[in-house]
C-alpha cells in the first residue's frame, strides 16, 4: 500500500544529522523561478458553467452576483459568512489564469504567489473535499498517527478530479525543472482549522526518504521525499490568527520595506506574536512555495514552519506536495538504485 502523505513533526533528534542540511540553490534555478508569471489552464470552462457566469472570476462579487444555480450538499462549509449560500462548483480550473510571484528569500528559497488560485477555484476545492474531513495525522515510517501538535482536520482530494489535475499541472509548470516529468504529486490535502487549532513547527519533508509500498506497483520499493511544498490559502473567514510562520526564514528586505510591499499580509514574526522569521497571513487564493530538499535528497531544516493557532473564524488551506524519487530501497548508497532504475527504463 502507498505510504499516505501527511507531514512529520519537527523532531530535534533528527535535525542536522546530515552534514549538508543547509544547501545553496543554484542561482540559475532561482532565475528560472523568478520568471514564472504564468498564463495557465486549458479547460473549456464555459461549457460547464451557467450561461450568466462571466468567463473569468476575480472577486467574490463576481460569484455572488451571478450565483443562482445548483446548491452544495455541504453548506456548513460554505454558509456562515460566505457571501453566497449556493454556487456552481468548477469542474476544471480557470483557463488563462494569471498569478504573480515575489521572492521572499533565496536561501532557503521561499516564494509568495499572489492569486495562485481564483476565489472560485478555492471554493470549488473546498466543496470537493467537504465530506472527506477527518482528524489530521502525521506520517511516520510505521504509519500515520495523530499528534497533539496538529489539531486540524484534513481531507485528501481525489486525483481523478479534473479540477485537481488541472491545478496540479499549474503547480508543475510553476516548478519547471525542479520537478522532473517522471515525478508525481501525492494526494493534495485540505486542512481546516477552527479556533485553538494549529500545527506546531515541523518540516514537510522526511529526514530519511520514505519507501513506496504498493504490491503490484512497479514503483514499489522506491524511495521518495518532498522536494518542495505549496501551501495555498482557500478560506479565511472572519479569521484571526492562523498565520503560516517560518521562524528561520529571513526576508530579503527589512520589516518596513516588507510592509511597504505586502501591507500586513507578509510580516515579521513579531507582528503576529512570535519571535523572528516571517509570517504569511491567510489571503484566499494566495500561496507560499518553498524548497524542502535539494536534488540529491538533502533536506533543509530552515524551512520548518507552523500553522499558528486560529483565534477566531475558520481557516482552510491546501497542501500540494510533489514527490521526487531518490533510488530504490534495495539500492547500495543510491548507486545500485540508480542502476536499477536504468534497467527498468524509468527516468530518474
Ligand atoms: O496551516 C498552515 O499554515 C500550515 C500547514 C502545514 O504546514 C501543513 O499542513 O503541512
Ligand atoms: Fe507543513
Amino acid at each position: 500500500m502507498d505510504v499516505k502523505d501527511e507531514v512529520r513533526p519537527r523532531d530535534p533528534n533528527t535535525i542536522n544529522k546530515n552534514p549538508r542540511s543547509h544547501y545553496r540553490l543554484p542561482i540559475s534555478s532561482v532565475a528560472l523561478l523568478v520568471t514564472v508569471s504564468a498564463v495557465l489552464g486549458t479547460g473549456v470552462l464555459n461549457q460547464f458553467l451557467p450561461v450568466q457566469f462571466p468567463p473569468i472570476f476575480n472577486t467574490w462579487n463576481d460569484i455572488s452576483s451571478t450565483n443562482t444555480n445548483s446548491s452544495t450538499s455541504h453548506d456548513n462549509l460554505l454558509n456562515d459568512t460566505t457571501p453566497f449560500t449556493t454556487f456552481t462548483p468548477l469542474t476544471t480550473c480557470t483557463p488563462n489564469h494569471t498569478y504573480t510571484t515575489t521572492i521572499i528569500s533565496t536561501s532557503p528559497l521561499v516564494i509568495y504567489i499572489t492569486s495562485f488560485l481564483t476565489p472560485l477555484e478555492s471554493t470549488s476545492l473546498i466543496h470537493l473535499g467537504a465530506s472527506l474531513f477527518t482528524p489530521s495525522h502525521i506520517s511516520t515510517p510505521s504509519g500515520n498517527i495523530p499528534v497533539h501538535g496538529r489539531t486540524s482536520t484534513s481531507a485528501g482530494l481525489p486525483l481523478t478530479s479534473p479540477l485537481v489535475t488541472c491545478l496540479l499541472s499549474r503547480a508543475r509548470t510553476f516548478m519547471g525543472p525542479l520537478l522532473p516529468p517522471s515525478s508525481p504529486f501525492s494526494t493534495p490535502q485540505l486542512v481546516r482549522y477552527h479556533p485553538t487549532q494549529k500545527f506546531d513547527l515541523h518540516t514537510d519533508h522526511w529526514p530519511t526518504h520514505q519507501v513506496l509500498r504498493a504490491p503490484g506497483d512497479p514503483n514499489s520499493g522506491r524511495l521518495y521525499n518532498r522536494p518542495a511544498s505549496f501551501f495555498v490559502f482557500l478560506r479565511a473567514d472572519a479569521l484571526e490568527g492562523g498565520e503560516t510562520w517560518f521562524p528561520d526564514v529571513r526576508p530579503l528586505t527589512n520589516a518596513s520595506a516588507l510592509r511597504e510591499v505586502y501591507g500586513d499580509t507578509v510580516v515579521p514574526g513579531e507582528d503576529v506574536g512570535v519571535e523572528g522569521g516571517v509570517a504569511f497571513k491567510p489571503v484566499v487564493g494566495n500561496a507560499v512555495f518553498w524548497v524542502n530538499v535539494d536534488g540529491e535528497g538533502v533536506g533543509d531544516e530552515r524551512v520548518r514552519h507552523a500553522g499558528l493557532p486560529v483565534r477566531r473564524g475558520e481557516k482552510i488551506g491546501l497542501n500540494i506536495w510533489p514527490r521526487r524519487w531518490f533510488g530504490w530501497e534495495d539500492g547500495e548508497d543510491g548507486e545500485g538504485g540508480r542502476g536499477k532504475e536504468r534497467k527498468r527504463g524509468v527516468l530518474v
